[in-house]
């Protein structure tokens, strides 16, 4: 089943081009990479798919509804949910406060108990639960990149993107990450889109591979794929 459907998208920020006419689709349970050197636009479309900036032209579907102009809020609550590259959780806050005031904010409707329980369960997901009492400031760089997927299971989000959420991690908090990834998707049957410079975590994950350069598609296939291709090899690795 095809969850997500991003059909011609084109954003440019006055002169720049930052995304031409991109299109993919991705299906429930998938894990889509999107690789890209800096500048790529990798960025720029996870805004346009969860309502931080309109597309110039082109639209994006959700289990075949339009969101192309509906608020962050909204699509949140159809079901999308992105992670940041920079991580800023509310310092100040429990881990498991953070991860209440997102799921309160992907569903108003949700009363004590039920709030309780999803904070509970994205806290075990990501394998939080032991901190669920630390303030966020104080966790480490993997367990605040934890934390913001926790935040994002709480949304109820059914597809999560991901944003560079292995950068700054040492090889075992990477592993770790990819152990963690991959049993959402096989317990929960999450869907992700994910960016990623760490490119073997990336080639490990991902069913498949779409490769940006300059807003353009220049390929995509699977990992084994676009690990042959002379083209990405060119643009990606110089
Ligand atoms: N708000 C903005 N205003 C103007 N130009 C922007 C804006 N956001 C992105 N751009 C430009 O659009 C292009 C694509 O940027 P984007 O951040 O999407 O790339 P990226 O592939 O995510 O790069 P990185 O790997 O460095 O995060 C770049 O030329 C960037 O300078």
């Amino acid at each position: 089943m095809t969850l997500l459907e991003v059909r011609h998208i084109t954003k440019r920020f006055g002169g720049i081009v930052a995304l031409n006419d991109v299109s993919l689709s991705v299906a429930k349970g998938e894990i889509l990479g999107l690789m890209g050197a800096n500048g790529a636009g990798k960025t720029t479309l996870f805004s346009v798919i969860a309502g931080h900036a309109a597309p110039t032209s082109g639209e994006v579907l959700f289990k075949g509804q339009r969101l192309t102009g509906l608020s962050p809020a909204r699509i949140c609550r159809q079901g999308i949910c992105r992670t940041f590259q920079i991580v800023r959780p509310m310092a100040g806050l429990s881990v498991a406060e953070n991860v209440r005031v997102a799921a309160l904010y992907g569903a108003h409707a949700l009363r004590g108990a039920q709030v309780g329980a999803r904070v509970a369960e994205a806290l075990a997901a990501v394998g939080l639960a032991d901190q669920r009492d630390t303030l966020a400031g104080a966790l480490t760089l993997s367990g605040q990149k934890r934390l913001e997927i926790a935040r994002a299971l709480a949304t109820g989000a059914e597809l999560v993107m991901l944003d560079e959420v292995m950068a700054g991690l040492n090889p075992t908090e990477i592993a770790a990450m990819l152990d963690t990834l991959s049993s959402l998707r096989r317990d929960r049957g999450l869907t992700f889109v994910i960016v990623e410079h760490v490119i073997g975590a990336l080639m490990t994950l991902s069913d498949r591979i779409l490769v940006l350069h300059h807003g353009e598609e220049i390929a995509s296939g699977t990992p084994q794929e676009i690990g042959r291709n002379a083209q990405v090899a060119e643009v990606y690795f110089g």
